[in-house]
């Protein structure tokens, strides 16, 4: 496969025309330059046509405009020395002042070897100026090309809100020609792939650069959607719901039939970009994260997905870590969350247990109920136990009619209560479990109707409910958006102080 350079990765990536390098003359570093070093230098730069091992600059992609910085792989491998640090350092501080979003393009053998230890040691400011840009709640997305190894990809290769990698490439830490010398053997196959990475959870996707345009439009439409309010849109029309039957509706929320996360999205969402895991080495397909739209109110999705949990396992505490990301990214950006529960129940297991899911329950517990992002929480289903009470609090909770939410499974309550799961529609009752008890209850402000007007559920309208829903969900994301961040924190605060009393 024909590898692009810099150059060319770019000319792919940014508008036709619009690129303006913001390079100048590459520092010399204090150390001085021998004359090996020198010569490699020339040769270097006679090979590749390029001065330094990295370029940067501006364009726009899609019309919007972004910073942009890349590895030449051809110049001494990509690799980062002082001058290629510094070049690096200014383009980034430069993308903060200027409040532009920053795309990284890597491709280098790590740290330049012939400068050795200081240019290690700059992978400190790099990731410095990196996490001031991201505090700056201005998006970095990397695309890992190949080769990707060493101190880029332990630096700022890995410090993307959002990473995708070149199709084929090899991405690892310690390069296998390396290893190899050191250990006289080579290093396992299929490892340092991208591919890999993808299935481990590690990076979101693998894409061919001719992709790229067209996947950072899409995030940005979300990622920079908080510094723009969008206008309050008419508030969806509201019928209050007829009560009925806590056991009724629990049967309704298991239909198989019934629209979840995916349809919600599929039908009422636009710019859908799924995440792939925690970033860290786990995916749990129980929970769904993406970045969407719905409508005009930009947020970040944390779905529990009711077919890959019936199909795959219950969701365990990986998919709590994976919603505890999203929280991560929608406090740093300043945008909404949005969660959806739609659970059995979270997973019962030696794994479970030992992965730590009660303290994974309770870390998205306190992480959501005080995060700086405004939130609102949708009970679509089912709502079964901790799994499901870890991703309530919100500034707003809205349920479907036939939603439901309790401490566990009405069998499970029924065979603490009873000995025996038969006793379940009665505890269901008892426990105020259903929409209309929610709402009473002050833990659900609205509920959404299901086949308005007939005898149906969502499941007889699968896609007008997920309409229906989009609607509730962009109205309340916007009114919220245009609060002031302290109402909206205090006022969450405040409704769960008073929950009960
Ligand atoms: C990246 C690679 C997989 C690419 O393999 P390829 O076969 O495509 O290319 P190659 O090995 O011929 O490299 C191309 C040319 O770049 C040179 N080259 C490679 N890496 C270099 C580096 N870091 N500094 C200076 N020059 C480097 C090679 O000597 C070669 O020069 P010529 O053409 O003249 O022969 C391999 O080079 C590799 O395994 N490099 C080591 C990666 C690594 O472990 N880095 C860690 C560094 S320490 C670090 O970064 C800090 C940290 O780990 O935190």
């Amino acid at each position: 496969m024909k590898r692009l350079n810099a150059r060319e990765l770019i000319e792919i990536v940014v508008d036709e025309g619009s690129w303006r390098s913001w390079d100048t003359e590459p520092v010399v570093p204090a150390a001085g330059i021998d004359e090996a070093y020198a010569a490699d230098l020339a040769r270097a730069r006679e090979s590749s046509g390029v001065d330094e091992a990295v370029l940067t600059g501006e364009g726009t992609v899609k019309g919007r405009r972004v910073a942009v910085v890349a590895c030449e792989f051809k110049f001494l491998a990509g690799s980062i020395g002082v001058a290629a640090a510094e070049r690096l350092v200014q383009a980034i501080e430069r993308a903060t002042v200027e409040g532009l979003p920053l795309l990284a393009g890597t491709a280098s053998g790590g740290t330049r070897m012939q400068e050795g230890t200081t240019a290690f040691l700059s992978m400190v400011k790099i990731s410095a100026a990196v996490a001031a840009h991201r505090e700056a709640g201005l998006p970095f997305l990397v695309y890992l090309r190949h080769p990707t190894t060493g101190g880029v990809f332990a630096s700022w290769g890995s410090q993307g809100h959002l990473t995708v990698a070149e199709p084929g490439a090899l991405i690892g830490f310690l390069g296998p020609r390396v290893y190899e010398a050191l250990y006289h053997s080579s290093f396992p196959e299929n490892v340092q792939t991208g591919e890999n990475l993808h299935r481990r959870g590690l990076i979101d996707a693998v894409i061919p650069p001719e992709r790229i345009p067209a996947i950072v439009d899409r995030a940005l439409n979300v990622l920079l959607g908080a510094r723009e309010l969008p206008s309050l849109p008419v508030r969806p029309d509201y019928r209050p719901v007829a009560d009925q039957d806590a056991w009724e509706a629990i049967q309704r929320s298991r239909k198989a039939e019934r629209p979840g996360v995916r349809e919600l999205l599929r039908h009422a969402a636009r710019d859908v970009l799924p995440l792939n895991g925690t970033g860290q080495g786990e995916k749990d397909p129980g929970l769904l994260l993406a970045l969407a739209r719905f409508g005009d109110a930009p947020c970040i999705v944390l779905g529990q997905d009711r077919r890959s949990q019936a199909r795959h396992h219950p969701m365990g505490p990986a998919a709590l870590r994976e919603g505890r990301r999203g929280m991560r990214l929608a406090s740093e950006l300043g945008l909404p969350l949005v969660t959806v529960i739609d659970t059995p129940g979270a997973a019962l297991s030696k794994e479970a247990e030992e992965g730590g899911l009660a303290g994974e329950i309770a870390r998205s517990l306190s992480d959501l109920v005080t995060i700086n992002a405004p939130t609102v929480s949708l009970i679509l289903g089912e709502g079964s136990g901790g799994g499901a009470l870890a991703l309530i609090p919100a500034d707003v909770v809205l349920s479907a009619e036939n939603g439901w939410l309790s401490p566990l499974p009405p069998e499970g309550a029924s065979a603490i209560v009873h000995r025996d799961t038969d006793h379940a529609p009665e505890l269901a009752r008892r426990q105020g479990v259903k929409a209309m008890d929610l709402k009473d209850a002050g833990i659900v402000d609205h509920i959404i109707e299901e086949h308005p007007g007939g005898e149906g559920d969502a499941a007889d309208e699968p896609v007008e409910f997920s309409r229906r829903v989009g609607h509730w969900l962009e109205y309340e994301v916007i009114r919220l958006m245009r609060q002031p961040a302290t109402v909206r924190y205090h006022g969450r605060l405040a409704k769960y102080r008073r929950l009960g009393l």
